[in-house]
Formats: structure tokens, sequence, C-alpha cells
């Protein structure tokens, strides 16, 4: 029962000022919580300021992991050198950003990618397919990174280990998105791997 956690888990927000994104901690059902910036449950967004060094590169958030990865790698990507197509950030500046500022990078690597007709980001080198609905190379490296952020974070390990049996809502519409834009699913997951590891 929602009793056994924090009550401000599920503290009423004034719908009006909120914005359109959001979903509010409110909405969530008996059993259910939102993982709201507004509350500590905010640090198991993507947005949240995790630093992680992932396979020797430092990252400030999963964000800025993930928009990172639509961004040229070195002067010779196609990327870099594709007629009348300018990036506003480096790659390297991308992993250092978080929050809504790694979003709106990842806002103009979008237009970017279309301009391009590409369907496919980086990583090391590797190419791999972007939206794609399997749990594919892409849904993986995004689980192994939020599995990177717990690990070298103890605050998020002992947040995500907090939520008990809840089941974890994102704080923002989602609409129809592949399996490695449900952060919430995937903590789910990394939840129960945690738990079995520490018996
Ligand atoms: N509003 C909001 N809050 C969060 O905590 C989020 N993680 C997101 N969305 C994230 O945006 C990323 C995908 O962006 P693109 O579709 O590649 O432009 C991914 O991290 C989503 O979870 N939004």
């Amino acid at each position: 029962a929602n009793a056994d956690y924090p009550a401000h888990w599920w503290q009423e927000v004034d719908r009006q000022t909120a914005p359109g994104w959001e979903v509010l901690p409110q909405d969530a059902k008996e059993g259910e919580v939102i993982l709201s910036k507004r509350n500590e449950l905010g640090i198991l967004s993507n947005f949240a300021a995790t630093d992680f060094v992932y396979k020797g590169t430092l990252y400030k958030s999963v964000e800025g992991f993930w928009q990172s990865l639509k961004y040229p790698e070195s002067q010779d990507d196609m990327r870099a050198t594709f007629e009348g197509i300018e990036w506003p950030y480096s790659r390297a500046e991308v992993e250092l950003m978080t929050g809504f500022l790694a979003k709106k990078a990842g806002g103009y690597a979008n237009a970017n990618m279309r301009e391009m007709g590409i369907d496919w980001v980086t990583f090391q080198g590797k190419k791999i397919k972007f939206w794609t609905v399997s749990k594919g190379v892409h849904y993986r490296l995004i689980k192994d990174a939020l599995r990177t952020k717990a690990i070298q974070n103890p605050k998020v390990m002992e947040i995500l280990l907090s939520t008990g049996d809840l089941k974890l809502l994102p704080d923002h519409i989602m609409g129809d998105a592949p399996p490695a834009w449900f952060y919430n699913k995937i903590w789910m997951e990394l939840r129960k791997e945690f738990r079995e590891q520490a018996q």
C-alpha cells in the first residue's frame, strides 16, 4: 500500500501552473508512483545530474549520453561533413549536459537527422538503429547507461530500491515510444536485478 512510502511522493500539485508535458504526482493510482522531478524520485529521470563514467567517458546525465549519440564523433563522420548541416554543439559538449539543455541539444540533432535522412546514431564508431520497437542495441545501451548510473551513484541506488514494489511511471506524457524511452520500465527491471544480486 502507498502508506508504506513517503506521503509527499503523491503530493498534490496545482495543475493550472504545471507545464503541459507533465504527469503530476497525484495522477498515480494505488500501487503506482510518478517519477516526479518535484521530489527525490526525479533523480531517476534521464535528465538528472548524476555523473557516471561509461566505457571511459564522463557523462553528466543519461540525457547527455542519449543525445550525444546523435552528434558527429569526429571530423570525418558523415554527419560532420554533410553539406548544409550545422551542429550547435560538439559531441563532447553534449556529453556534459543535463536536463532540458541536453534535451534541446537532442532536438537540434533530430532536425539534422531528418534533414540528412538518417535513422541511426553512433557509439564508439558503431552505427546503431534509433527509434526501434525491438529491444535491440540502442535499448541495451540505454539500459546499460542506467545500470551504470545506479551503480556509480549510491543515492540513485538507494532511491530506486526505496520504491519497493511500486509500479514506476514517467512524469511526462510518453505517447507511442519504443522501449528505450520507457526509463520507468527499465528501472523496474534493474530494481529486480539489483535486489536479486543483493540476496
Ligand atoms: N519531460 C521529460 N522528462 C524526462 O525525465 C525525460 N526523460 C523526457 N524525455 C526523454 O527525452 C529523451 C528522448 O528524446 P528524443 O526522443 O531522442 O528527442 C529520452 O531521455 C526521454 O526519456 N522528457
